[in-house]
This record gives structure tokens, sequence and C-alpha cells, in this order.
């Protein structure tokens, strides 16, 4: 089968001739740091060969769980936030129908997301729509103390108790956390809830491909053993062995530190399939909190296109130029659509007739690939055959392998995320949670001066 294929010549182009070959030694070293486990952060490599160790005996637990849950709910609602729903919810928006929540056909259970806002407004509607609905809960949370996850999971617990009574709950509110800490586990060994573990070496947001991903992915009905098989085979693909130039992951990690070194700060991911926004949002996640610390790091920014060429399309044309695109191409549609022939032709588009709407796509794709190039920002692009489970887990894979190289060639520690405790600290003294009683007399004495 076709693997995804990543295209640098429209980037390199802005670099010195030999610039990526030139990256070849110093990406062996921090590949060879990954695979051997020397690297900053090294108890945290559990996702390297996770994909090639997934056993079928697993895949099934997985699906028969899924099962209980798909045979005793119209709703499930998958609480998590970060790396604990942006894998799961990349994946099952990459291959719904877009229009699912209207279709009502009960093929599938509509999946909900929670946990990963703290707005009164949301819970509150989705509490109100949940009202009359058999629904159930997979309560995600590697920590099992994230207040947003916590608090939508206490919220949901109760209705569904009260709703469904304390028997049917234990049977439809699924773990899914550490093996032995935080209040998740807790609760769900004192409730007697089925639950998975997230492996300890396993980081948020490497663990789509546990049963962080897998479990609500097999819930809305998708195949996760073609998303495995997808990620296992990008893993042989970007293996030590593999020749620098032949290695995707290797490549790409090259290029965006290549660019990044010449003043390149932001890179922006793009789509041109509205399903996959949320590919972006976990993509954003990946980098973002594996390399921006020590003050370094490429701003990872995302946008959907042809959408934001009406918004963002201004600035990227024709804004400060500390920016390049990866864009992410889907080679072949799921459907077909081919624009009609009008006799009046009142709008002017007959000279689009009889052409797949997918062309109209691809042409948008390759003018306005043409034109920021002209216009200085620099443009990879993965081509991808088709959007199904075996190649979003191939897509998957292939960033996790370049971001844990490209977290080494920056020198940073990819696998912690420090900067997120400084608002958790913050919030917790604002709200005199017990033990922040010190923190919480600084932070009133600072707001009242
Ligand atoms: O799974 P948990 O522990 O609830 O964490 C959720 C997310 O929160 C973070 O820890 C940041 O606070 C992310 O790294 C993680 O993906």
């Amino acid at each position: 089968m076709k693997n995804i294929q990543l295209d640098i010549t429209k980037a390199s182009q802005f670099l010195n001739a030999d610039a990526i070959a030139a990256y070849e030694p110093k990406v062996k070293a921090a590949q060879e740091a990954l695979e051997n486990g020397t690297c900053p952060g090294n108890d945290f490599l559990g996702w390297l060969h996770l994909p090639s160790s997934i056993t079928s005996d697993f895949i099934g637990e997985l699906n028969a769980t899924a099962q209980v849950l798909r045979e005793n709910c119209e709703v499930v609602v998958v609480a998590g936030i970060g790396g604990s729903y942006l894998g799961a919810r990349t994946v099952i928006e990459a291959l719904s129908n877009s229009f699912q929540w209207l279709l009502n056909d009960k093929k599938n259970p509509v999946i909900l997301f929670a946990g990963n806002n703290i707005g009164e407004d949301y819970l509150a509607e989705m509490c109100a729509y949940l009202a009359d609905k058999k629904f159930g809960v997979i309560n995600i949370s590697k920590s099992g103390t994230t207040t947003e996850t916590a608090l939508a999971f206490r919220l949901l617990k109760k209705q569904c108790e009260d709703q469904r009574g304390k028997d049917m709950a234990r049977k439809v509110i699924v773990a899914v956390t550490d093996a032995k800490k935080g209040a998740a586990r807790t609760t769900a060994d004192k409730e007697g809830y089925k639950s998975f573990i997230i492996p300890d070496n396993v980081g948020g947001r490497f663990s789509v491909l546990t049963p962080v991903g897998l479990l609500p992915i097999a819930v809305a009905g998708f195949d996760i053993a073609q998303l495995v098989a997808g990620a296992a085979d990008m893993e042989k693909a970007t293996a030590a062995d593999v020749p620098f130039m032949e290695n995707p992951s290797a490549v790409y990690a090259a290029c965006r530190n290549a660019l990044y070194a010449e003043g390149k700060k932001i890179e922006i991911l793009v789509n041109y399939q509205p399903k996959l926004h949320y590919l972006n949002e976990w993509w954003k996640q990946l980098y973002g909190e594996s390399e921006g610390k020590d003050q370094k790091g490429i701003f990872p920014a995302a946008v959907d296109f042809t959408t934001d060429l009406h918004s963002m399309g201004q600035w990227i044309q024709d804004g400060e130029r500390t920016i390049f695109e990866t864009v992410i191409s889907i080679e072949q549609p799921n459907h077909k659509v081919l624009f009609p022939s009008d006799d009046e032709n009142l709008d002017g588009l007959n000279f689009l007739a009889g052409k797949r709407v997918d062309e109209v796509n691809k042409m948008a794709e390759l003018g306005t690939q043409l034109a920021h190039v002209d216009g200085g920002v620099p443009n990879m692009r993965l081509s991808v055959p088709v959007l199904n489970e075996y190649y979003l887990g191939q897509i998957i894979y292939f960033f996790e392998k370049a971001c844990g190289i490209s977290g080494n060639l920056l020198g940073v520690n990819t696998f912690n995320q420090p900067g997120v405790e400084a608002y958790k600290k913050n919030m917790f003294a604002l709200l005199n949670k017990p033990g922040y009683e010190k923190e919480s007399e600084a932070i009133r004495a600072r707001l009242n001066k």
C-alpha cells in the first residue's frame, strides 16, 4: 500500500542548497537519542513502539467494551482535555459524516465531548440535551485530577446515576486513567467501572494510540485495528535504519528546524477538508507543548482552507515573513460530486461544468501554494491517498515521530510541559483550594495593590 508522502521542494528552495542534507548527522543523533532512550524526558518514550506492540487481543478487549457502550447508549460523552481528547476527536471528526448529529440514523451513538472547557453554558446545554437520553461516559484523564475534566465528570456521573440507576451507570461509565494514582482511578475502583490504563511512559499528547484514543474511536464505530496498522507501517517507514532522505519524519523535522534557524518562527498547518479541523488542534498541542519551552520553539498555528483564505489569507500572503506552511492534502475524496451545467449560466460558472468539486479544491490548493511561495512563504506538502483509519494512523505516527526528533534537534525536553502549571497554580489559589493557602494570600495581596 502507498504511504503518505512528504514533499519539501517548495520549502527547501528558501534554504541553501545543502541546508537539508547538512541536517543529516544532527537528525541521526536526535533520532538515536530517541531510539536509545538517552534524550531528556526518556521516561516518556512508550509511544515510540506502541503501534507495533498493540496485540489483536487488546484491540478485541477495546472493541468488546465499545460494544457494551454502543448497545446501551444513544449518546456517549467523552470527558477529557488536551491529549486526553484531541486525538479521539481528530479521528472521529475526520471519519464521520459532516452532518452526523443531524442524521439520527441510530447506527452509531452520538459522541459528545466534555471536560475540555469550563463553560457553564456549555455544560448546562449538554446536560439539558442528555436529560432524556440513554447516555454513557468515558472519563479520560492520565493524572486523574485535571480540573476541567473532573468538574464535568462529577456532573455527568450524578446525572447518569440519577437517570439510569446506579447499576446501569456502572455499566456505561468507563475510565481511562493511571494504573494506581489520581481521583479518576480511585472512583473507578470504588464504583467498579470497567477501566483501561494509560501507560506511565506515554504522555497525554502522545496517547491517541492507547485506550485514550482507541476506545472512543471504537465506540464511534471506526476500525481501530486499521488505525493501528497505519501507525505501525509508519513506525517502520520512520525507523532508525531508514536512510535520512527516505524517512519522512526525519526530513520534516530537519526542514522545519532549518526554516526556524532562518527566522521562520511560525508554522501553519493547513488542510483543505473541514473534517480535518481537529487534526489541526491535535497537532497544535503536540508541537506546542513539546517544543514551546526554554524561551524557544516554533509557534504552531493552523488554518482550514479554503475557508480561512477569506480571513487569514491576506496575512499569510502579505504579512510579516516569519511563517511557513505545512499543507495536508487528501488525494481522493470519499464521495463524488460533479458540478452541473446550467443553460442560463447566470453565475458564469459553466466553465466548471462536468468537473468534480475536488478538482476545484485542488486547483485552489495549487494556486494558493504558488501564490504563497511567490509571497515568500515556504511550503511543505503532506500527500495522503485517502481519508480513512489506516492513513490517519500513518499521519498520527508521522507527526509524533517527527516531534520527538524535532524536539531533540531544538534541544528541549520534548516530553514535559512545566509551563502549563502556572495558570493552574493561580486558579487554585484564587479558588482557595486546600493546600494553596500561602499562594491564595499572595495572589490576593497582589490583586489588592
Ligand atoms: O490526562 P490529564 O492528566 O487530565 O491531562 C490532560 C492534559 O493536561 C495537560 O497535562 C496540561 O495540563 C496536558 O499535557 C494533557 O494532555
